[in-house]
């Protein structure tokens, strides 16, 4: 592993990047912010984020993925050079770069990744599935025959896979995930209050509300909003039972998607995940009373990963030392090379 490997989580709420053997270097919303008439790219990462809501007309804040892949391929590598840039402060470094994808995207959105990466100057660009990744990040060996699980909840998707012998057996994604639960929470705030809150506010209010194992009716917040009647500003009292009500079908997709993959996995497979557990990852896996939740519904053993959201890109750090063992053609890790 050389000192200028490059490993990043490309995600649809933020991304992450490590650097050789020094880990997490950088970790910013995935949101750029430009001049709607002359295109010029005015802010990238935490300070286009902390733009959102807040800009006049001439200003657009966008997040260029969506749903785990990109959906702006100029405004996608434009970010990752300016993320490249501010962790090794120059641009010729030629760095080897691997990037995590989600499992289930098409052989042309990968082409967009790849292009992306190497956009920023890279000599060799490798993709990683993220399950593959998240798994590894947290520590678990994944090249026995032996089943392990993993759900990594996201901003954009929650993807569960089933992972043995470093390959991905069973797996599913859903676009029930972060972005999801806040928009619930806007809409909800909406119905009931006629109160119109911001995505940042929304997303507040889940972080720091969300209890979905025991909510309580008189565990409180208090939040801004606009009155959509009277147009004028106004403060809501909102309960953690509350917030459970406005998101509780999404947080439903989310199991089914667990169960989904469970049912169709083979029998010896679910067995060990039985014995071993599932790891939840990602930023979603930190919401209030998941993991019990999804023990109590599932009847199956849950640990959330140390450092949730950066546990995928700790694991494209770690692939850069298994990828040496790959090619003394021992392992068959799932990194798929591109130069
Ligand atoms: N403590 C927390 N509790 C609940 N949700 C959280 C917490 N911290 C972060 N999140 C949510 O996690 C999501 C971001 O997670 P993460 O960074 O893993 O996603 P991503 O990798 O960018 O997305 P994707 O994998 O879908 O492309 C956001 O929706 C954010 O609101």
């Amino acid at each position: 592993m050389s000192k200028t490997d490059i490993g990043i989580d490309l995600g649809t709420a933020n991304t992450v990047i490590t650097l050789g053997k020094k880990g997490v270097v950088l970790s910013e919303p995935s949101a750029i912010a430009y001049h709607t008439h002359t295109k010029e790219v005015l802010a990238v990462g935490k300070r286009a984020y902390q733009m959102i809501g807040k800009t006049p007309d001439y200003i657009e804040v966008i997040r260029p993925l969506s749903g785990g892949v990109i959906s702006d391929d100029r405004m996608t590598q434009y970010m990752i050079r300016e993320f490249i840039l501010q962790v090794t402060g120059h641009r010729l470094t030629k760095p080897r770069i691997i990037i995590c994808v989600p499992s289930f995207i098409t052989d042309v959105e990968k082409r967009a990744v790849v292009e992306a990466a190497m956009s920023a100057g890279s000599r060799k660009a490798y993709l990683i599935d993220e399950p593959i990744a998240a798994l590894i990040g947290a520590g678990v060996n994944i090249g026995k025959a032996r089943g392990n699980m993993v759900v990594d909840i996201g901003g954009g998707t929650t993807d569960v896979a089933i992972v043995s012998m470093n390959g991905i057996v069973t797996s599913h994604s859903v676009r029930a995930a972060g972005n999801t639960l806040d928009q619930a929470i806007i809409r909800y705030m909406q119905t009931k209050y006629k109160l119109l809150i911001g995505e940042r506010t929304a997303e507040r209010l889940k972080i720091e509300m969300t209890n979905l194992y025991d909510p309580r009716a008189d565990v409180t917040s208090w939040v801004k909003g606009r009155n959509l009647v009277s147009g004028l500003p106004e403060m809501q009292e909102i309960s953690e039972l509350e917030i459970f009500e406005a998101v509780e079908d999404v947080i439903a997709d989310i199991i089914e998607a667990i169960k989904t993959v469970l049912e169709e996995t083979p029998p010896e497979l679910v067995g060990d995940i039985y014995e071993n557990g599932v790891l939840m990852a990602g930023g979603g896996a930190m919401l209030g009373g998941l993991r019990k939740l999804v023990e109590r519904t599932l009847q199956v053993k849950c640990v959330v990963a140390k450092d949730a959201i950066h546990c995928v890109a700790k694991g494209t750090a770690i692939a850069f030392r298994k990828m040496d063992t790959l090619l003394d053609g021992f392992e068959n890790i799932a990194v798929y090379q591109f130069k």
